[in-house]
């Protein structure tokens, strides 16, 4: 950066064409790692200004590959833009990236879901949870197979306030498979409603910003994709443990086509399940005959206040675990029938 605090003119080396970057990358063997780059630079800079200004800004791009992205962060005007990339291959062409725009790119040859982004940036950035978002902003065109994980555990860190969100309200602009980002963004008794409408927008505002066609990436997936925007809320919706508010949300929507105390009931011992139940809902003023997609937030708030006032109450409870109740009631029916056998004789076979 020059001494008056503007950036330096800089001329960042082309994107590789599509040719080069199938005889440079292999593209077609690598399909099986999501790798669908992007490589019009108006529908990158497009991604990017969803972000907001990235003037003089922090940013961690995920998954930068042959840096289109890249490129048109740097054009934004980002002073620190650290990149975490899995493929080795893609590091010579980011070390020219770096030193196109001298000091400004950082790269990190690693995985995204083990880095340790708290430790990534200044301390001096960091901003009280209350006020404005720190001046740091995560955007990646994410691969699709680690885009659900990554986006549950950045929830999460965003609920305990760790990892990027140690800084402050980190703000993170990254695509999903459209789909994903339906569900993402999608409102109460909205078709696309499910775990994760719930799990983002209890704890940030959520935004799908555009749909990008599958033919703009290369090679082409089977699927569009949505970028998306979240900011993570002052206050979140729900004040219980994150994994309290997921264990019940998980349980509703495993049956999202029945009445909503059918997936309710599943997060009690099969012994007192419909006492249980009946509390729950009773005290948490939920209609048993609703549809999960039709609860709200504030339904679930209710729900996951009385489901921890319950839990404190009966410590046993919150490690209750359904699947392991069947699992262990079919080996005691295994054991029981592997006894009632006649020493010698083989179980017939069903
Ligand atoms: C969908 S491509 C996008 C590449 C580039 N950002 C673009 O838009 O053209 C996903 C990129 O993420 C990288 N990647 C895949 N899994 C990763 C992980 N766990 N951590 C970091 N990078 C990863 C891939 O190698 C690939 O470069």
């Amino acid at each position: 950066m020059a001494a008056s605090g503007k950036i330096a003119s800089f001329r960042l080396p082309p994107l590789p064409t599509v040719g080069e970057l199938i005889k440079l990358y292999s593209l077609r063997a690598e399909k099986q790692l999501s790798q669908n780059f992007l490589l019009d630079l108006r529908l990158t800079d497009k991604l990017v200004r969803q972000a907001g200004n990235l003037n003089n800004a922090h940013v961690c791009e995920v998954g930068p590959g042959p840096g289109g992205l890249t490129r048109s962060i740097l054009n934004a005007g980002a002073t620190d833009l650290l990149v975490v990339e899995k493929d080795s291959r893609f590091i010579p062409g980011l070390k020219l990236l770096s030193e196109a725009a001298p000091g400004r790119l950082r790269i990190v040859h690693g995985d995204i879901l083990t880095y340790r982004m708290d430790r990534g940036f200044p301390g001096s950035i960091c901003q009280p949870w209350e006020e404005d978002p720190p001046n740091l902003h995560i955007i990646g065109n994410l691969p699709f197979s680690v885009s659900t994980p990554l986006i549950i555990s950045w929830l999460e860190n965003i609920a305990n306030r760790t990892g990027p969100f140690a800084y402050g309200r980190t703000q993170l602009t990254l695509t999903f498979q459209k789909e994903v980002a339906q569900r993402l963004t999608a409102s109460t008794k909205s078709k696309q409603r499910s775990r994760l409408s719930i799990m983002a927008q209890y704890l940030c505002t959520v935004h799908h910003c555009f749909t990008i066609p599958g033919k703009a990436f290369v090679p082409k997936p089977k699927v569009d994709v949505g970028v998306v925007h979240f900011t993570p809320l002052v206050q979140p919706h729900i004040q219980q443990p994150f994994k309290l508010v997921e264990k019940i949300v998980r349980n509703i929507f495993q049956f999202r086509r029945k009445h909503c105390h059918r997936g309710i009931g599943m997060l009690f011992p099969e012994a007192r399940r419909d006492a249980f139940t009946e509390e729950l809902m009773c005290k948490a003023d939920v209609e048993p005959t609703m549809r999960p997609i039709e609860l709200t937030i504030p339904h679930i708030k209710a729900l996951a206040d009385v489901y921890a006032e319950m839990c404190a109450r009966e410590p046993l409870l919150l490690g209750y675990d359904f699947r392991e109740e069947l699992r262990l009631k079919h080996l005691d029916k295994q054991r029981a029938t592997l006894k009632a056998v006649p020493r010698g004789t083989a179980p017939s076979p069903e």
